[in-house]
């Protein structure tokens, strides 16, 4: 389980993010709202480690990830997507995920340095990397050059390394920003792929509310840097506090 606790920060005199205390269980996908300005990326950043908090805690399954750095966290298990810069433009899409594969084991599958184990870690690690290209169906691209694929496929590669990353919590943040009409689905399946392995927890940042209200398990609400609504998404979305959220929002701008 993730859990903050009076997670918070403060820029000059500006609190971004106020005492947010909140609990993210495995099997559930929670989408975070909330106006523009709210607080959802720099509540995803003090998560990830990308921002250090002014105060309160981040504990992933009881150990404390507060003050470690975003490296750190994702070795913990903190799988942040998009964040990767790590694709290898002219190696294979194979490649880059087999060396994904293999960041993570490394270390932990170590058995020594002989010619036998050299060899069956490489093919359990392209067996490995090739079972996570047929869940992101691209297993007919695994040859081509990562630098040739068009945009969206190199957003769904990232996901793949994320996948070999094996984290047990997901962050997406607005995971379709910028991407086609074409694109966006393709991402959208694969997090709808994801939900089905109840061991993960996944964190979403979304505009979109008709994304938010296929996808989401339950809904917490930021506004002002403070969490003012969580839980089930249809209670949420009819709740006055974000009915003046958004529809406040759309009258001001009228
Ligand atoms: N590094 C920073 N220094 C100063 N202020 C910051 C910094 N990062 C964020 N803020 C401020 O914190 C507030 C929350 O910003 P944040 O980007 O988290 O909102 P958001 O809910 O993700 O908005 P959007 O939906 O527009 O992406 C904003 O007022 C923003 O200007």
């Amino acid at each position: 389980m993730l859990e903050t606790q009076n997670l918070t920060v403060r820029f000059g005199g500006h609190v971004a993010v106020n005492a947010v205390s909140c609990c993210f269980e495995p099997g559930t996908l929670t989408a975070i709202v909330g106006p523009n300005g709210a607080g959802k990326t720099t509540y995803f950043n003090l998560i990830s480690g990308q921002l250090p908090a002014t105060a309160g805690s981040v504990q992933l399954n009881g150990r404390e990830l507060t003050g470690l750095p975003a490296s750190a966290r994702t070795r913990a298990g903190l799988g942040r997507a998009f964040q990767l810069t790590n694709l290898f433009p002219n190696l294979s899409v194979l490649e880059n995920v087999r060396l994904a594969v293999q960041a993570t084991k490394d270390g932990a599958h170590r058995r020594g340095l002989n010619l036998w184990s050299i060899w069956s870690d490489h093919a359990q690690l392209t067996n490995r990397a090739l079972e996570i290209l047929q869940s992101v169906s691209m297993t007919a691209q695994q040859d081509s050059p990562v630098a040739s694929l068009p945009h969206g496929d190199q957003r769904k590669l990232e996901v793949a390394l994320l996948m070999a990353l094996e984290p047990s919590v997901y962050m997406f943040d607005e995971p379709t920003a910028g991407m086609s009409h074409d694109e966006a689905p393709v991402i959208l399946n694969l997090i709808r792929q994801l939900k089905k392995d109840k061991t993960k927890t996944i964190l979403l940042v979304e505009h979109k509310m008709d994304v938010v209200r296929e996808l989401a398990d339950r809904i917490i609400v930021l506004h002002n840097g403070n969490l003012v609504a969580d839980g089930e998404p249809g209670e949420v979305i009819a709740s006055p506090i974000v009915q003046e959220a958004y529809l406040g929002k759309a009258r001001e701008a009228a």
